[in-house]
Parts: structure tokens; C-alpha cells; sequence
């Protein structure tokens, strides 16, 4: 299933006053492929997810998107081509139902009134073409539901908008075992459903379960991106802590060596 990337990053550099955290960094994700973002505490992951969503555009570097050179100067800009991140914090309203909190703040209207059916039928529908079937009523309040299902809510409200990339922080971090195996069935499905998905993670378990491609960044540099099919958990495991893997033969994606 390898075409070119979706999404593309090249030679990102992003300072914040006189730190500069992010040096002449490339990154890609493809369509149908989960790529799993890893690095130490403080590596750059965050600034670089939140290069690509606008929120904190790069200093300098290129962002092309299905081929093309594109300018992400903000959040807007990332959302009109289909890009959605998914934060830790998941930014759902406890005191909302399910369906409130997938159309917030870009809900559909009637006339002058909110058309609830339409939204509740968007909502089921997208949960269908997820295969959710741990949540009970669209119409439950988020506060009373489990970690994995905030997190599997969060994520359908990412997916609604017909997205091509979607960006995951960490989703398993605060969830036991088999709320992890969902939402990381969860995560395979999107992919399966042709969604370019970025992981990002410090699990070694998350990722060589569900990846397709490691992106390991180091100091702020990207160690290497390679195919997890490719890469030990050693291997990777060096290349976050050390920036570089021992052992020879491990190349990006794009031939240079790691
Ligand atoms: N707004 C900011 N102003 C100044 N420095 C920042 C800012 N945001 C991040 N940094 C610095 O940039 C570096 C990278 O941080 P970042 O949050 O991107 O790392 P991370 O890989 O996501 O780490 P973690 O796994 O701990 O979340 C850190 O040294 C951090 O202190």
C-alpha cells in the first residue's frame, strides 16, 4: 500500500525564544498506515504534532499535503486539509453528551436551531464505520463514561469530519490493559479505513502492535523513520535513548542512514 505520503515534513526547524528544539526535521505519514511517533520525555514529539496542527507553525521547513506544498499558518489551515489531533487531555466537556461533544463548537443548525437528528444520526454513523459497540447511548453524558470509551469518542469526533490524518497523543497512557487493546483495535481500524494515523507513544508494546513505521526523534532530530517490520524493540529502544541503533542497516525511508 505504499504510495507517496500524505502527509510530508521537511527540513522543520522550531525554536521557541533562543531554545531551539526542532532541527531541520522530516517526517511523513501515509494513508492506511499507522505511523508511531516515539522519543524520550522532552525529544520534540509534541512540537513537531503541534507544527503539523498549526498551532506552533515551524520557523522554517516545508509541509507538503497529498503532493502538493501547502502553508499551515494556523489551526484552520490544518483542519481544511483534513488534519485533527486527538490530545492527552482529549478536550471533552464532562457536563455534554456524546453527540454535543463531537459536533462542539461546529454544530449543525436547522434554520436558527440545532438539528439534533441529524447530528445523532452523524454520530451513530460514525461510530458504526468505527465498530463501536462498547457505547451505550448517544446520549449519555461523557463524565459517566470509562477512560476508554472518552478516548474512543475523542477519537470518532476527530474522524467525523471526513479527516485523511489524524494524530493521537498518547491514547492508551492513562488505560489498563483491556481498555488499551481497545482503542488500539481502535487505531488499526482507522488505518484499515484508509486514515493516515500518527501515534504517538512510549510504549514499546502500542507500538510494535499496531505500527506500520517508527518515527524516533532524538534531541529534537529525527533519528530515523523506518518500517516496524524492520526495526528490533532493541533497535528502537536505542535509537530513542541514544539517537542512533548500534547495530548497522537501519536506513529512513528516505535511504538516508539512521
Ligand atoms: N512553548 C514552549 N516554550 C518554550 N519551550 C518549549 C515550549 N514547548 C516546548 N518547549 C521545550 O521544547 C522541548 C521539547 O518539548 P516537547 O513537549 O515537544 O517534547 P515531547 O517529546 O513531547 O516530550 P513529552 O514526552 O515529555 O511530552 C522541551 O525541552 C520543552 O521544554
Amino acid at each position: 500500500m505504499s504510495q507517496g505520503p500524505v502527509l510530508e515534513l521537511r527540513g522543520i526547524n522550531k525554536s521557541f525564544g533562543a531554545v531551539q528544539v526542532l532541527h531541520d526535521v522530516a517526517f511523513s505519514a501515509y494513508s492506511g498506515e499507522v505511523t508511531a511517533l516515539v522519543g524520550d520525555n522532552g525529544a520534540g514529539k509534541s512540537t513537531l504534532v503541534k507544527c503539523i496542527g498549526g498551532i506552533h507553525p515551524s520557523d522554517t521547513g516545508e509541509y507538503f499535503f497529498e503532493g502538493e506544498k501547502v502553508h499551515v499558518g494556523g489551526p484552520r489551515d490544518a483542519a481544511a486539509l483534513g488534519v485533527e489531533i486527538v490530545y492527552q487531555d482529549l478536550a471533552l466537556c464532562d457536563n455534554l453528551d456524546i453527540v454535543q461533544n463531537m459536533f462542539l463548537g461546529r454544530e449543525r443548525k436547522s434554520g436558527l436551531v440545532l438539528d439534533e437528528a441529524s447530528m445523532e444520526e452523524m454520530a451513530a454513523k460514525t461510530l458504526d464505520g468505527l465498530s463501536v459497540r462498547t457505547v451505550t447511548s448517544l446520549r449519555q453524558h461523557v463524565s459517566s463514561l470509562s477512560g476508554g470509551q472518552r478516548q474512543t469518542v475523542a477519537i470518532a469526533k476527530a474522524v467525523l469530519w471526513n479527516s485523511k490524518v489524524v494524530i493521537l497523543d498518547e491514547p492508551t497512557a492513562a488505560l489498563g490493559v483491556a481498555q488499551t487493546a481497545q482503542v488500539l483495535e481502535l487505531v488499526r481500524r482507522l488505518a484499515d479505513n484508509g486514515l493516515a494515523v500518527v501515534l504517538i507513544s512510549h510504549n514499546m508494546n502500542d507500538v510494535f502492535a499496531v505500527s506500520d513505521r517508527v518515527a524516533a526523534l532524538y534531541l529534537g532530530r529525527m533519528a530515523a523513520q523506518v518500517k516496524t517490520s524492520e526495526v528490533t524493540h532493541s533497535q528502537v529502544v536505542e535509537l530513542i535513548t541514544a539517537g542512533r541503533s548500534g547495530e548497522l542497516g537501519i536506513k529512513n525511508d528516505n535511504g538516508a542512514a539512521a
